[in-house]
């Protein structure tokens, strides 16, 4: 059972349950899952206000953030998506203009062109929210991914809003393991509602 105690073995296998049951959902059922998630984050004022949105480029069974981006870039405000230094699991946001401006990098995951996209840094974050992916969260806003540490390294230093993005059965409602280096997000945005987490 997970606790707030837990070690990285029971996050393993929280892990690895979470994506297997992600899997099994029919295309279908996820889309509209993720229209839903994607109304709901629309109507949530922190994110349709924010001058700059920092976003992952979903990938595989995530919950889809390509029509968040193309939404918020038509809305003439400011994205940014990561870029993941292999060697280090170091990660930097980089302003896209378009989708144009990404291609498949890390693990396979769209990533922007470092010699064509502006490198934001902490001067730019202030103010802005970022959308946080996740494998599962708890009602504190702990989470786990998929492991690489990269969202816990970037979030220790980030000074905006964290915005997880879940469909509601990516939420436990057991608490989570938590581990020191854990960053916990604000808020849990799902298919009806927004959560505020603490
Ligand atoms: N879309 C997206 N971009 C992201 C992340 C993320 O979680 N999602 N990251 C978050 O840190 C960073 C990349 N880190 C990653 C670390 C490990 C794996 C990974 O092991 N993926 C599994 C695939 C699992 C599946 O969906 O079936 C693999 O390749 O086996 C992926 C990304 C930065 N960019
Ligand atoms: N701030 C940090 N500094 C150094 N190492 C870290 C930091 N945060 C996490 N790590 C390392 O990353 C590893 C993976 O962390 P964890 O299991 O919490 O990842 P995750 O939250 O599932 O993945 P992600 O953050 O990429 O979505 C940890 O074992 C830890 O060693």
């Amino acid at each position: 059972m997970a606790s707030s105690y837990g070690t990285d073995a029971d996050k393993s296998a929280l892990r690895a349950g979470y994506l297997a049951a992600r899997q099994q959902i029919p295309a279908p059922f996820k889309a509209r899952m993720d229209r839903s998630i994607d109304e709901t984050l629309l109507d949530f004022p922190l994110f349709a206000e924010a001058p700059l949105v920092l976003s992952y480029i979903s990938y595989g069974n995530e919950v889809d953030t390509h029509g968040i981006i193309q939404g918020v870039l038509e809305s003439g405000r400011r994205v940014g998506v990561p870029l993941v230094d292999s060697a280090t699991r170091e990660m930097a946001f980089y302003e896209i203009e378009s989708l144009n401006q990404v291609s498949p990098g890390f693990k396979g995951i769209l990533e922007p062109d470092p010699d064509e996209c502006r490198l934001l840094s902490m001067d730019d974050f202030f103010g802005s929210v970022c959308l946080v992916p996740g494998l599962v969260f708890d009602a504190q806003g702990h989470r786990i991914g998929y492991g690489g540490g990269c969202y816990d390294r970037f979030l220790w230093h980030y000074p905006g809003d964290k915005i997880a993005l879940a469909r509601t059965m990516q939420i436990s409602s057991n608490p989570l393991p938590v581990e020191s280096f854990d960053v916990p997000v604000d808020f849990i945005v799902t298919e009806g509602s927004v959560w505020a987490c603490r």
